[in-house]
């Protein structure tokens, strides 16, 4: 469920009027809402209760100062996986102790950076990784706390470049090696073992994936602690999907996969942390933009929007389906009409849906893509020389702008020009 509904016939995000905002801050703009942001971290929260957990929100979805801010006033911590991103969360109030830091290549600088500010604990993704961590550790006189991310080589029956849990995939550490590993960080001094971390991947539409990898990762425990290590931490990962298209698709809900998290790893006593991004923010955004031309081709009629691939590159990354409704409701029973839907980047790839029924639609009108708030702002670019979009946020009768639009000087004066020239 989101905030985004129509009312009296046009859309509202919570109780705005989207076209208000679109008169406001001019289109394209991203708008998200806080009641569905703190409903999906909620329900994560909720799903997990009468078990020690923390909701690390994956931040790399959504990582707007605003957006993090309202998730870590409601308790969240984050999953971070930069020196960027680290930044970023302290600065929205995050306290080191309720961060966590993964990705496969954390240079000596970004590790430096989280041992000095504070951190909850460090997902490590291989040896070398170890080795530096400890010694970086050392030189600081710390031990740093850590979990080891495994590679469980579970399917998880996902987009082939969003999922991590796959042998061939650069993620973690092979299962099989998982012990040998575990008895390397036991001997380094810097290092201080709490925990086992896994991902499988992203936007997961069943459960089945999870409970391989869960059930490996609990097998995993015994045998370490049979080898003596403390493990009383699992990191569980994020990547529970989103229903993108509301007709055929029916992902499970966090209360579901909570009901697994109990089912498989309940019995070990540990405590639980999740990496959620994509659930929480996804459907907590849209994407508003403004039809500027209606083209005839050969064919076919093309909707010419005034946001590109630079501004959402969902779809010609990943071929991803993103809902597109006018912000004006369509009378019930208007005839919808097949349009190419497409932004002005000179890029074929540059196509939001093909052959897309929609209801008649003329130059001026706005339409909204759903699902937007996930994976959206946070990886447009300045392609074709086209500004990022302003971001917006929504609290009940409320918005307020929470990225303003650069201006064309501003984006033109980042450069700067060597002085033979
Ligand atoms: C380590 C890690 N944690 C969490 C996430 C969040 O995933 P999602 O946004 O699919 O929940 C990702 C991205 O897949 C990730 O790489
Ligand atoms: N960027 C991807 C998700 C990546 C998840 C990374 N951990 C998407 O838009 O679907």
């Amino acid at each position: 469920m989101d905030h985004f509904l129509y009312r009296d016939g046009a859309l509202f995000a919570e109780d705005v009027p989207v076209a208000e905002i679109a008169a406001a801050v001019g289109t394209p703009f991203y708008v998200y809402s806080t009641a569905t942001l703190l409903r999906h971290f909620r329900l994560f929260d909720e799903a997990l209760e009468g078990m020690d957990h923390l909701v690390c929100y994956a931040m790399k979805a959504n990582s707007n100062q605003a957006v993090l801010r309202t998730l870590a006033q409601a308790g969240a911590g984050m999953d971070v996986v930069s020196g960027g991103e680290y930044r970023r969360a302290r600065a929205a109030g995050v306290p080191g102790e309720r961060i966590v830091f993964s990705g496969v290549g954390k240079t000596r600088e970004e590790i430096r950076t989280a041992l000095e500010g504070g951190i909850r604990q460090f997902n490590v993704e291989s040896e070398p990784e170890m080795a530096l961590l400890d010694s970086v550790a050392q030189e600081l006189g710390v031990k740093a706390p850590i979990t080891v991310r495994v590679n469980p080589d579970v399917d998880a029956k996902t987009h082939a470049k969003i999922a991590t849990g796959k042998s061939e995939n650069k993620f973690g550490i092979p299962i099989a090696r998982a012990r040998e590993v575990y008895a390397m960080a036991a001997r380094m001094p810097g290092l201080e073992v709490i925990g086992i971390d896994v991902h499988i991947g992203s936007q997961l539409t069943q459960l089945e994936p999870y409970e391989l990898a869960y059930k490996k990762v609990a097998e995993l425990t015994e045998m370490l602690r049979a080898d003596g290590h403390t493990i009383t931490r699992l990191d569980l990962g994020g990547g529970l999907g989103i229903p993108y298209t509301r007709t055929n698709e029916d992902p499970p809900l966090p209360s579901d996969y909570g009901a697994l998290v109990r089912r498989t790893l309940g019995h070990l006593g540990c405590e639980i942390e999740i990496e959620p991004g994509r659930l929480i923010a996804g459907n907590a955004g849209l994407l508003v933009s403004e039809v500027i031309y209606v083209k005839s081709g050969e064919g076919r009629d093309f909707l010419i929007l005034d946001s590109a691939m630079n501004d959402l590159i969902r779809p010609a990354m990943y071929d991803a389906h993103h809902d597109i409704i006018p912000v004006i409701e369509p009378a019930p029973g208007v005839e919808m009409q097949p349009f190419d839907i497409v932004g002005p980047v000179c890029e074929s790839g540059d196509t939001f849906a093909k052959q897309r029924l929609m209801p008649p639609l003329q130059a001026g009108d706005l339409v909204a893509f759903r699902s937007a708030g996930a994976y959206g702002a946070v990886m447009s670019s300045e392609y074709n020389s086209r500004p990022l979009v302003p971001e917006v946020l929504v609290k009940d009768d409320q918005f307020a702008v929470i990225r303003p639009r650069p201006t064309f000087d501003e984006m033109i004066n980042r450069d700067t020009i060597p002085e033979w020239l």
